[in-house]
């Protein structure tokens, strides 16, 4: 996950690939609550986990609940059911930003603290106390639930049940509105299963039902929890007499097909990739119980090649640019948000209708995608209900100086993940300028890795991803800084001395001369190299620890003098420029291996100061060292460096230079970051 500020998407070009996508939100929180409620223990197969997941497992936990991990196996869930019973009768639940658990835990406490008698405080982060559960709240009271509204009427916090047991109301039909969130009528079909032992309980919905292929989904799991409901039409739904919940035993939770919807508009935008038939998303296909799935129509009428079978979906650009379209998008509320970012590469203007819901999601959707559209030099009109998006000048082809409307934009993500995934597709225009997601860490929701399953996909130029180097003398602080700027920027990190480290230490294990330079080459080549959890592997073998001995750096010093070492190594330096970036740090990053990066700086500190952070690294790690020995060491390292015949260390003409001697690390990151920052496009 990048867990940083903001990630700047470089122009990207291609795509191709295979992409597994984690489990369903929908699915995983009916699951996980149903499973709770239910008589037995259920094994749950690839739960998506996310903070909405994590949100509803620690409630439940919360709620006496015992749910085991990683059982049976890798990848598994096992949750003990409380049955219908209330083994906690009174608790404080916070509960984020999760609408997928706090309407159904709502419901659910409010039958179970009446019947039992209990008294629960849901409560959620700021945004969550916006967002209306005033029918579902209505509704409840009406069954003779006492429901309080703790801050404002008809929104979160809430506390449910008093301590004492309740008769409730059940002989007439529940009403609950259906027009604003098929969420409430969601919550009140899973929970009234646990109040229906004696007699069958109906509920009636007011106004248009919205989303209904949510409400599949959720009469799809009561049944596999063995509660068949009946329904009439959209209006009436009768859960039978005697309902209680069974555990099916094992149930598999499918990909996400919202999540699969940013992967389809991929494929469907991107251009495809030499030795790829476009992008295949598994997990998630046309037999899917998600109504999402039907995203796959509304990307087909945009021009997208879809083909499937019944968990799995393959894609392929088909009309270039994409055609407009004028589309009702109830039936796909939260994949239509895809949509608006594919209509930005379609020949025309398109209207999304049907969409007041989007109002009351984790942010007001309409308006955000408004706002971050036209940053991107859209034409945006807004209603209650629709969107129309008419794409920047130039739309899908390539620019030319006078028809390039696209602008470079920092796109606000409203602490809403899907906004942050479909802007990340803006990467791909044509007029070549910088996407920046701001607060990407916001995909967490639920989806923690999509970046880096984007971006493992996804091609970009060569020359398009950024690199920025740090050369420098030994101990001058490189690596410690190259680390740190890395992380900030979610960028990938090239430590290219540790290359020349371990192919002294391969050299050592074959036993072959340091002085054998042709053989050393050969090595070099064809380094059996493995980076596992920040760990390094020479065939098989951690080498972590014995790479940072200062012998293995003598020994490093002396392999990098030859021609043919370098060489050998420099094809597996440039592997090391992907997306979204790298910085990479050594002695010639910016002279010899990334003679185009947009940023390079030669890092240096005094040879005194240099030794005596050398002895205190040493001195922390356990190791005794001699600051003298170290000083004589660090100037004949430096001399050989410096006067070596191959990519001798001297800073690029276009360095720019920084001795660190009186800065501490966080001001010589934070130098280093303003400089990048100076580079960016306005
Ligand atoms: N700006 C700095 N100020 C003080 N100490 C630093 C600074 N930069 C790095 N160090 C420390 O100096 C030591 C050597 O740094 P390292 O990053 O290993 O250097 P290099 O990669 O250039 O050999 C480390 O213990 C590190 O914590
Ligand atoms: N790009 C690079 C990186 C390292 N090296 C050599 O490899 C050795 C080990 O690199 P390192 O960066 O891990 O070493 P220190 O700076 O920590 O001593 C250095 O002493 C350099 O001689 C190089 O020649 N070119």
């Amino acid at each position: 996950m990048y867990a940083i500020d903001h990630l700047d998407i470089p122009p990207l070009s291609g795509a191709g690939g295979t992409v597994r996508l984690p489990g369903s939100k929908s699915i995983s929180n009916r699951v996980l609550l149903l499973a709770a409620l239910s008589v037995g223990q259920t094994d749950i197969a690839d739960l998506l986990d996310s903070d909405d997941t994590r949100v509803m497992l620690a409630a439940l936990a919360q709620l006496g609940c015992r749910i085991e991990t990683e059982t049976p196996g890798p990848g598994w869930l096992r949750v003990h059911g409380i049955g219908g019973e209330l083994p906690v009768r009174e608790g404080a639940l916070f509960l984020g930003n999760a609408g997928t658990a706090m309407r159904p835990l709502t419901a659910a406490l409010a039958l179970l603290a009446s019947r039992h008698g209990g008294k629960f405080e849901l409560s959620g982060i700021p945004r969550m106390h916006e967002r209306p559960i005033g029918d579902l709240v209505d509704a409840l009271r009406q069954l003779g639930c006492p429901v309080d509204c703790l801050g404002q009427e008809g929104y979160p916090p809430l506390r449910l049940g008093n301590g004492a047991a309740q008769a409730l109301t059940l002989d007439a039909p529940i009403r609950v509105r259906g027009d604003v969130s098929s969420q409430f009528l969601t919550a009140l079909l899973l929970a009234l299963p646990l109040v229906a032992q004696d007699r069958p309980v109906t509920i009636e919905v007011v106004g248009e039902l919205i989303s209904k292929p949510y409400i599949e989904i959720t009469l799809n799991l009561l049944a596999r929890f063995g509660v068949p409901v009946q329904r009439e039409g959209w209006s009436r739904f009768i859960i039978p007499a005697g309902s209680r919940y069974r555990s099916p035993g094992q149930i598999h939770v499918e990909a996400d097909a919202s999540s699969a919807s940013y992967f389809i508009a991929l494929g469907a935008i991107a251009p495809p990739q030499p030795g790829h038939d476009g992008i295949t998303i598994e997990g998630v296909g046309l037999a899917s119980i998600q109504g999402d799935i039907r995203f796959v129509e509304a990307a087909r009428q945009m021009g997208a090649e879809i083909s499937g079978e019944a968990n799995r979906l393959h894609i392929r650009r088909g009309a270039w640019p994409l055609r407009a379209v004028d589309l009702d998008c109830n039936h796909i509320p939260d994949a239509a948000m895809t949509l608006a970012v594919m209509a930005l590469y379609a020949e025309g203007t398109t209207t999304l209708r049907n969409i007041a819901s989007w109002r009351v999601k984790e942010t007001d959707r309409i308006a955000a995608m408004a706002t971050e559209c036209r940053k991107l030099g859209a034409i945006m009109e807004e209603g209650d209900d629709f969107l129309r998006i008419t794409p920047p000048q130039g739309g899908a082809t390539a620019p030319d100086s006078t028809t390039h409307g696209w602008q470079p934009a920092a796109i606000h993500t409203y602490d809403d993940h899907r906004v942050a995934m479909c802007f990340s597709l803006a990467a791909f225009n044509p007029g070549r300028v910088r996407v920046r997601i701001e607060d990407p860490k916001c995909v967490a929701k639920t989806f923690p890795d999509y970046f880096e399953t984007l971006f493992d996909v996804c091609e970009a130029e060569s020359g398009a991803i950024p690199v920025i180097c740090i050369d420098g003398p030994t101990a001058s602080g490189k690596g410690t800084l190259a680390a740190e700027v890395a992380r900030q920027l979610g960028y990938h990190l090239l430590d290219s001395g540790a290359l020349y480290r371990a192919t002294a230490l391969a050299a050592q294990d074959a036993g072959v001369s340091l002085d054998d330079e042709p053989a050393l080459a050969r090595l070099a080549a064809a380094l059996p190299l493995a980076f596992r959890d920040h760990r390094i592997f020479l065939a098989g073998r951690d080498i972590t620890d014995p790479l940072r001995l200062e012998s293995t750096g003598g020994m490093a010093s002396r392999v990098s003098q030859y021609p043919a070492v370098r060489s050998a190594l420099h094809a597996l330096q440039l592997s090391f420029r992907r997306l979204p970036g790298l910085v990479a740090d050594g002695r010639d990053m910016g002279t010899v291996v990334f003679p185009d990066a947009p940023l390079k700086v030669y890092l240096t500190a005094s040879v005194a100061q240099r030794a005596q952070r050398r002895h205190k690294q040493l001195i922390s790690k356990g190791i005794s060292a001699s600051i003298e020995d170290l000083l004589a060491d660090l100037q004949v390292r430096d001399a050989r460096d410096m006067n070596r015949s191959t990519a001798p260390l001297k800073p690029a003409e276009d360095a720019l230079q920084l001795d660190n001697s009186e800065l501490d690390i966080e001001q010589s990151v934070r130098q280093v970051l303003n400089w990048w920052q100076g580079r960016q496009q306005p």
